[in-house]
């Protein structure tokens, strides 16, 4: 099975090359919409070219729920949930499910979520995707409150599992932590630490990865 992994920075593509050589790694830039642009483009082009994907993960670094997602740690998304698609009302935010329209919400295969997580030791949970980084711990509790699941907060992964889904491949979030989600403060960012963290997981994910089959499964 073809497994691509769609990161935003080349940073973060160069990291889980690192772990797991035999992966196909995208940089397809920041935010959702870079990313579900690119990645629809490279799975087109994979299953035009008679060589399909089977499974498509978002990967990359991004912020942390305190207490549960220190700096550091891995997460692996039971699900991937945009978290600003919506509209403000003035009851508070309204998501665009409950307007009448789309999805904001992408569940990845729960068996493929139990094997990384006990091969990585990684916390599994809801990734946020938003358009705005969090900047306040008022915005980071509103967050919380409305996603009481929520470990991480990053910007693509809801626009990569639009694209796979789109065209029928499950999708999963791999994400380590750079930065606490809350008051903004560039001091307290270990990017390096993170990647480090993105390198020793997909290392530990690449046996799981090489032999997941969507097929052969029984019903997660
Ligand atoms: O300038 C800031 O205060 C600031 C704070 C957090 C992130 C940024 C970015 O521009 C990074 C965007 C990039 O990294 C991922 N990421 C990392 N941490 C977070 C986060 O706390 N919230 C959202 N995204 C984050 C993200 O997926 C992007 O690829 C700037």
């Amino acid at each position: 099975m073809r497994v691509l992994v769609v990161t935003a920075v080349a940073a973060e593509a160069e990291a889980v090359a690192a772990g797991a050589p035999g992966l196909d790694v995208l940089a397809a830039g920041v935010g959702p919409a870079a990313a579900a642009a690119a990645t629809a483009r490279e799975l087109t082009a994979a299953a035009l070219g008679g060589r399909p994907y089977g499974l498509v993960i978002s990967a990359g670094i991004g912020g942390g729920f305190a207490p549960h997602a220190p700096v550091g740690a891995l997460a692996v998304s039971d699900a991937i949930v945009a978290a600003d698609l919506g509209a403000e009302t003035p009851e508070g935010f309204v998501p665009v499910t409950e307007l009448g329209f789309g999805t904001v919400r992408h569940e990845p295969p729960a068996s493929l979520v139990r094997e990384l997580a006990a091969a990585t030791g990684a916390r599994t949970g809801t990734v946020l995707t938003v358009s705005t980084v969090t900047g306040s711990a008022a915005r980071a509790e509103e967050l919380l409150a409305r996603h009481p699941g929520a470990l991480i907060e990053a910007m693509e992964g809801f626009g990569v599992a639009e694209a796979a889904v789109a065209q029928g491949i499950p999708v999963v979030e791999i994400r380590a932590v750079s930065n606490p989600v809350g008051p903004r403060d560039r001091s307290a960012w270990r990017i390096g630490d993170a990647l480090q963290a993105l390198t020793a997981g997909f290392g530990k994910s690449a046996p799981v990865l090489e032999s997941w089959n969507p097929y052969d499964r029984p019903r997660d």
